[in-house]
């Protein structure tokens, strides 16, 4: 026994001593890219989608194609951070579900900075103290987020990625704390999220939104009378007790991000595209607005309408379509929308999420 673990140790130290100068040669080509682009813009988002999923294709096993993909997620941010180490805004502070996402799909090596308010992150991208922001866009339980599609209705930004993130929501108490929580603190969606587990296990309990999980955190750990629902990593920030577990009422319960920049992304191979739309105040008028993806064949994988601003009953739809907007079929129908819209903006193209 003691002899085969060594052996099998052994092997390990060579194959990692192998796998170290491997790493750093393709770093170095990396590195040799870099030089290539000239200092612009290093970061592609669609070059990267394609690593992931060559990746993930070639994978021999056992180790899972998530698990190579997430390896390989991490290598790629170290070789990019050896240029410049990417800079991303999202919705703070520390330990939010937005960092959580930002690291998904970035990698450690980028720079995380936590924003006040979402407003914020597209301010911080608009003015080019960030190179890209992470904005929550929708859950599979609590809907759209408004701010966000509001934002990107207005301000000149690009949509250049998407993450899907799993969360899950935890009831934390200050450690040691035995009173029943007469308040519970949360971000709206999150209190959306855990409608029916609080319901049943904290019906008298008074739900107060705030506007972080993070500082919902904060404030049950200044609390004896308060609860907080958050993620783990909240928990972890302000040293709370996870009082339970997994209280989601949805069980795959996932949010939608998307990756804001100066600029979208080039075709990846499996893109998506974002693009919001009005039409006429008329009768049969939405359904002659989107009549075009489906005489091109474009697939629609949301469809989302927001009240617009400027007339009543009027609406905004953010729609998003599979295809890059240079593809032909995807070209075809936008172009036809732009003479029967009212209004319309594409947000940008972008690779569909590998991770
Ligand atoms: C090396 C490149 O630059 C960056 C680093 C990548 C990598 O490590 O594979 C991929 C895309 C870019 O974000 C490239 O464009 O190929």
């Amino acid at each position: 026994m003691d002899k085969a673990l060594q052996q099998h140790r052994a092997a390990i130290d060579a194959i990692d001593d192998e796998m170290l100068k491997l790493v750093n040669a393709r770093a170095m080509h990396a590195q040799a890219i870099g030089a290539l682009k000239g200092g612009g813009l290093i970061y592609r988002p669609e070059r990267e989608a394609q690593v992931l999923r060559r990746v993930k294709e070639n994978n021999p096993g056992p180790l899972s194609g998530e698990s190579v993909a997430r390896l390989f997620r991490e290598i790629m941010s170290a070789c990019l951070a050896l240029e410049k180490p990417l800079k991303v805004a999202y919705l703070g502070p520390e330990g939010t579900f937005s960092q959580a996402a930002a690291i998904k799909h970035f990698g450690h090596a980028a720079h995380t900075e936590g924003c006040a308010s979402i407003d914020d992150v597209f301010r911080n991208v608009e003015a080019g103290t960030v190179d890209y922001g992470v904005v929550p866009v929708e859950n599979s339980t609590g809907g759209a987020v408004g701010t966000t599609l509001d934002l990107l209705l207005e301000a000149p930004l690009k949509v250049c990625g998407e993450v899907d993130l799993r969360v899950h929501q935890f009831l934390l108490r200050k450690p040691g704390t035995m009173a029943k929580a007469v308040k519970v603190y949360s971000h709206a969606q999150s209190l959306a999220q855990c409608h029916e587990w609080l319901n049943q296990h904290l019906p008298g309990a008074e739900r107060i939104p705030v506007v972080s999980n993070t500082k919902a955190a904060k404030l049950a750990s200044e609390d004896e009378n308060a609860a907080a629902i958050a993620g783990e990593a909240a928990a972890e920030v302000y040293g709370l007790e996870k009082v339970a577990q997994n209280i989601e009422d949805e069980p795959n319960n996932t949010t939608r991000f998307l990756v804001i920049a100066l600029h979208d992304a080039a075709p990846s191979g499996r893109d998506k595209t974002s693009l919001v739309l009005s039409s006429k105040n008329q009768p049969g008028a939405v359904y002659e607005l989107l009549a075009p993806f489906a005489r091109f064949g474009v697939s629609m994988s949301k469809l989302e309408s927001r009240p617009s601003r400027t007339g009543l009953w009027e609406y905004m739809f953010f729609v998003d379509v599979e295809g890059h907007h240079q593809d032909e079929k995807v070209a075809q129908a936008l172009a036809e929308l732009r003479d029967k819209a009212a209004f319309l903006k594409i947000l940008g193209s972008y690779p569909a999420a590998v991770l």
